[in-house]
């Protein structure tokens, strides 16, 4: 058995994990970083990669076959099996900058190991015993498998597997209409199959509902079914038909299955309590410093609770390097972080919706908005759905909501205003090129000014006494 001294231990190579190893090493600490399984975590091979890059494939196809602007459409003919080596190819060409030898070559000692903690200042990964100054879990999380009756019996899928899979599934039966589910809905529905989204509650209920029924509009227009108050109470298979019979009694079948409903935290093999180190089924128990109850072991990403995307545990990391490497005080801020789910129309949200604005805020929320439907760009492209919906408070936006295209592309501006208390005369005085798509930013933080501007009797009084008495 060796042991191995080192500043920092890092456990998980996934989007959390790589990003405090690269900052840390390069910054001139040790570090040890241990992965037991794939680098580059969910995001490179099972998350926000291969799904980006089948919507991609799916995207294509749907566009080939629409009619527009004077051009016709044809059968695009999908070859899933093609899209499914599109998705390969995708990873492949992104995975060198996960690598073992690329974090190696920046100095990182990358122990290919599952590790659990020994003790308050030790893990154990394989044969090494790794004592560090400082851990940091990032572990992140799998599917959550939910306990319904008969699921055991039948071949199923999740995003772990589904991205394999090479036969087009002839009728996709979903559980969960949540983004993985939405987004593969989409994805598979524009690629040929059949689609059911079985939903036990509200289809992407996390967001802003006006902006939801947008994207289920669409989903449901192309031919996705999507059921709401569905849930999935019991599965049975038989010759390669899937029946999921939901709690009210309702019976779907379908040719395969994909369980979509929500994720599991990876803490349970950790041995967290020979630590000291609390936690719950939501994630490691950190303060706003991302500190477990062990002060030497940090949590960040999926395993850290909250928000579970790519970009907040790179945040995660940039935040904990600042006390570990250099002993100053950071807190992880959560008002700013923005998600999208990358549907067509894609949803983007930052800071607070509008529901969560006027219980936080009452009556000082203004709503500023504006739609696709007037952006010219829009017009010129057919892009015209969808909306732009901020949340104003005393003069700053503290949240909004964008349905449209290139939703996840525009939100940046308000996540800029947001993170940096920018007012909203920033972005009315931001020019933007005509034409763009942008323009619909710069229209909504007009929209918080019209009225102030156009319908004030003074602003009125103002103008009207400098024409008569100002100088000409
Ligand atoms: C289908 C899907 C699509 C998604 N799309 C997006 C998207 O478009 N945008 C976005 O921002 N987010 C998206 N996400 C979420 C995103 O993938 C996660 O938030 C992100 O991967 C979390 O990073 P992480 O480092 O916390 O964990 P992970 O990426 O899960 O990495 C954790 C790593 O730790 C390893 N590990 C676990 N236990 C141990 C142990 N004991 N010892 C050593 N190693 C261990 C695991 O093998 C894994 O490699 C998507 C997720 C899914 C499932
Ligand atoms: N574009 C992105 O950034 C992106 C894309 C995919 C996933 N993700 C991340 O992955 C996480 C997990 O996504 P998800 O879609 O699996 O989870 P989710 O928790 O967001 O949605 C799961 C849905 O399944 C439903 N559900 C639960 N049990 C059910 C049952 N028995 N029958 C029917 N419906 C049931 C829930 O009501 C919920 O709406 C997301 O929260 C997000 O953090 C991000």
């Amino acid at each position: 058995m060796a042991i191995i001294e080192t500043d920092i231990c890092v456990i998980g190579a996934g989007s959390g994990g790589l990003s405090v190893a690269a900052g840390a090493v390069q910054m001139g600490a040790k570090v040890v970083l241990l992965e037991g399984h794939l680098m580059g975590g969910d995001c490179l091979n099972y998350g926000c990669v291969p799904s980006k890059a089948l919507l991609a494939a799916g995207h294509k196809a749907h566009q080939t076959a629409e009619a527009a602007f004077g051009v016709a459409g044809h059968d695009p003919a999908p070859d899933y099996a093609a899209a499914k080596d599109h998705v390969r190819a995708v990873i492949e060409e992104i995975e060198p900058v996960d690598s073992q030898e690329r974090f190696e070559g920046q100095g990182v000692q990358v122990i290919r190991e599952f590790g659990k903690f020994i003790s308050h200042t030790e893990v154990q990964a394989g044969d090494d015993v790794i004592k560090a100054r400082r851990f940091v879990i990032a572990t992140g999380s799998r599917p959550f498998v939910p306990p319904i009756s008969g699921l055991d019996t039948v071949d199923y899928h999740t995003n772990e597997t589904i991205f394999d899979l090479r036969e087009k599934p002839d009728h996709l039966i979903i559980i969960g209409g949540g983004p993985i589910g939405m987004e593969m809905a989409q994805a598979h529905r524009r690629l040929g199959s059949r689609v059911t989204v079985l939903e036990g509650a509200k289809a992407m209920g996390k967001d802003d509902p006006e902006a939801a029924a947008i994207v289920l509009e669409t989903l449901r227009r192309e031919g996705v079914e999507i059921v709401e108050g569905a849930t999935a109470a019991q599965v049975s298979g038989l010759d390669g038909v899937i029946k999921v019979e939901t709690e009210d009694g309702a019976s779907f079948e379908g040719s395969h299955l994909l369980i979509a409903v929500g994720r599991q935290v990876n803490v349970d093999t950790l041995d967290l309590h020979k630590a000291g180190v609390a936690f719950d089924r939501g994630g490691v128990t950190v303060g706003d410093d991302l500190r477990s109850t062990n002060a030497r072991v940090y949590a960040v990403g999926d395993v850290a609770g909250g928000a579970q995307f790519t970009h907040v545990a790179g945040y995660h990391a940039g935040v904990i390097i600042r006390p570990m490497l250099f002993g100053l005080p950071a807190k992880a801020r959560t008002d700013h972080i923005p998600w999208a789910t990358y549907t067509s129309p894609e949803l983007a949200q930052v800071g607070l919706t509008e529901a969560e604005a006027k219980d936080q805020h009452g009556d000082k929320v203004f709503i500023a908005k504006a739609e696709f439907a007037h952006n010219d760009r829009g017009i010129a492209t057919e892009q015209t759905t969808g909306f732009v919906k901020v949340m104003v408070v005393e003069g700053k936006p503290v949240g909004a909501t964008i349905v449209g295209a290139q939703a996840g592309e525009l939100i940046g501006v308000w996540s800029l205003a947001i993170a940096n208390k920018l007012k909203m005369s920033a972005v009315a005085n931001m020019i933007t090129p005509y034409p763009t798509l942008g323009e619909v930013n710069k229209r909504a933080a007009s929209a918080y000014f019209t009225p102030k501007l156009f319908d004030s009797p003074m602003v009125k009084k103002v103008v009207g006494f400098v024409q008569r008495f100002g100088r000409p």
